[in-house]
């Protein structure tokens, strides 16, 4: 029996970079998480413990602060296409580089309408992804919305759907619907203006979640994603993944208290799971 190494790559995870970047009246704030992978012909390294080929990871995760100063001026995006070109352009046996960030999203305080020159507060559980994988001169770049909260208290139905002798879900025709949203949208090319992008993308996702009479978390999904591909020429497909984080009515009946939509209890678990897919025909 021939045993043979397959699949393989290495590099540094959860690498934790925050940069200031000094304005003569405000300061920007970022605070990143990174990981570098590499993959190429690195098969000595497993089989027979030779190092000669590796770039070690704690190689890459210096590099990462390395091109911080110079390369996280603007997108994030722009940055991981900096790291990713500095890894294959310097080292032949690399074969492609994957580089996936991840930034917390920080915004100013805001007092008596006025954004504070140097103080923030962040926007919850919300982050702005994005992976960008360079293998020889191709290019691929995608960026994402991770842990976006979300929740509207009517045009929210759902009804038709089968019934089994093991049903007991009710319909409903005016429910909460909330959301965990991650989206991960592909860019046509590696060249976008990402921020004014990614804001205008983050606007359409939110835009249609409200306005959308759903009749159920998938179609709202597909709603939201065909929503960024007819607004967005550049970007190529989105894929969404929206948890159904449920409310459930309260029966407020067994103390002969009407519960008219008004009292519900929020479960964490179980919860529904609906991800999809949106492309280009
Ligand atoms: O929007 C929904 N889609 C489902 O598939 C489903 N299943 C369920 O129990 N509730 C819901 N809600």
């Amino acid at each position: 029996m021939q045993i043979k190494l397959s699949e393989n790559r290495y590099g540094k995870n959860a690498v934790q970079l925050s940069r200031i970047i000094r304005h003569a009246d405000h300061h920007e704030f970022r605070q990143l998480t990174v990981n570098t992978a590499l993959e190429g012909d690195f098969e000595t390294a497993y089989t027979r413990g030779d190092n000669t080929k590796i770039l070690p990871t704690d190689t890459q995760k210096n590099t990462i602060y390395a091109l911080a100063k110079a390369h996280l001026a603007g997108a994030m995006e722009d940055f991981g296409l900096a790291l990713a070109q500095h890894f294959t352009s310097n080292n032949p046996q690399v074969q492609r580089a994957e580089v996936t960030l991840s930034e917390h999203a920080w915004t100013h305080m805001v007092f008596d309408g006025q954004p504070h020159p140097h103080a923030y507060i962040s926007n919850g559980t919300e982050k702005h992804t994005a992976t960008i994988v360079q293998q020889g001169e191709a290019i691929t770049v995608s960026s994402g919305i991770k842990d976006l909260l979300i929740l509207k208290t009517t045009d929210s139905s759902f009804e038709h759907y089968i019934k089994d002798p093991f049903t007991t879900l009710r319909e409903t025709s005016d429910r909460i619907l909330a959301t965990q949203c991650e989206a991960t949208w592909i860019y046509s090319t590696p060249q976008q203006d990402f921020d004014t992008l990614f804001q205008r993308i983050r606007h359409t996702l939110l835009r249609t979640f409200a306005y959308h009479k759903s009749l159920s978390v998938q179609q709202t999904l597909f709603d939201m994603g065909k929503a960024v591909l007819e607004e967005n020429p550049t970007v190529q497909e989105i894929s969404l993944v929206m948890p159904n984080k449920h409310h459930i009515p309260f029966n407020l009946e067994q103390f002969g208290i009407e519960n008219k939509n008004e009292v519900f209890v929020a479960t964490d678990e179980p919860y529904g799971f609906i991800t999809g897919r949106v492309v280009r025909e």
